[in-house]
């Protein structure tokens, strides 16, 4: 699969050209090119704890219907204070966030916002309160008021969708990490939220686990939702439409995944630093690869390459 599919030239690291990004913020993703429906936008967004830790420092940015942005950047950035503001759990202390037009500052009720997007913790447990899994994914549709039938039928979808239907009466709590993280992202299918924020959901789950979890949310874009993914993993950002970087609650990268690569600023995934190195020797090989098979693929493209001539 090919994941990068061009480059936006005039994305970039923000610290060379930060305004003019911010004004040109455009959408980056094909799915959000054909919608351009602006979905977040952050403006001159801070925020302060209580105890006057100021952590977000003026965030400028729009994230568009359909795109798949990565909100990256090391332990303590501010990614997750920032995802809390995405469903109006925290509020800008200046500056504002419109979550689809709406000023979360002005919606003291924030179900209006719950029920647009949706949030999947890294602890999948603290978030469960059903009985049975089932009882668990019924507790969004049941909040936004729909009718028996109608939470019914958006349980089973839920369920089927994430392949869950087989555990449906199990007690959450007893459910493994990759089964907790499933029932959790069928929790928010059921509310059938436009856009759904994952904070570093893989982080406690093995590879086999974090596999699944991730061919589901590749499943969420095939079927154009916004999915903004919080990760401090290198290696997730292949995955992604756009990256935004954050440092010490500031902006430091906002731009196209490939742009990212390119950069050679910031950490890289394993196998992209193994390709670049490749490059340094003279190969003629493509740094973009996903996968160890991609990789394996464009060494062998260009092994034949050389011995052809
Ligand atoms: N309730 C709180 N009160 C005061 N400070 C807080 C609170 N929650 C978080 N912080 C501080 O805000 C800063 C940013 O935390 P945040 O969890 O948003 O960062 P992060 O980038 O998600 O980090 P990590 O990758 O480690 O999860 C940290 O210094 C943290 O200690």
């Amino acid at each position: 699969m090919k994941l990068i599919e061009s480059v936006n030239e005039n994305s970039g690291p923000m610290s060379e050209n930060a305004e003019s990004m911010n004004e040109n913020s455009e959408p980056v993703s094909e799915n959000a090119e054909q919608t351009k429906e602006i979905a977040f936008e952050a403006v001159n967004l801070s925020f302060q704890y209580p105890d006057g830790t100021v952590i977000l420092k003026n965030i400028d940015l729009k994230i568009y219907k359909g795109e798949f942005t990565i909100i990256a950047g090391p332990n303590g950035s501010g990614k997750s204070t920032f995802a809390l503001h995405l469903n109006g759990l925290l509020k800008p202390t200046s500056g504002k966030l419109l979550v689809f037009g709406k000023d979360t500052k002005k919606h003291k009720n924030v179900s209006a916002i719950h029920k647009e997007v949706g949030i999947v913790f890294q602890n999948p447990y603290t978030q469960f309160v059903g009985n049975t899994v089932s009882e668990d994914v019924a507790f969004g549709p049941e909040n936004l008021g729909f009718s028996r039938g109608e939470i019914k039928t958006r349980v089973d979808a839920a369920l089927s969708a994430v392949r869950m239907t087989d555990l449906s009466a199990k007690d959450p709590s007893s459910l493994s990490g990759g089964e907790a993280q499933a029932a959790a992202i069928a929790g928010i299918l059921a509310m059938g939220t436009e856009c759904i924020v994952f904070d570093e959901i893989t982080s406690m789950l093995d590879h086999n686990a974090t596999g699944r979890v991730l061919n589901l949310i590749q499943e969420l874009r095939e079927r154009k939702k916004t999915v903004i993914y919080i990760s401090h993993e290198p290696k997730d950002i292949l995955s992604a439409d756009r990256i935004i970087v954050l440092d010490k609650g500031s902006v430091t990268f906002d731009g196209k995944t490939e742009c990212y690569l390119k950069s050679g600023i910031y950490p890289l995934p394993d196998l992209v630093q193994l390709m670049k190195l490749l490059q340094e020797t003279g190969a003629d090989v493509s740094e973009a690869v996903a996968s160890p098979q991609e990789a394996a693929d464009e060494i062998r493209k260009w092994m034949d390459k050389n011995s052809q001539k």
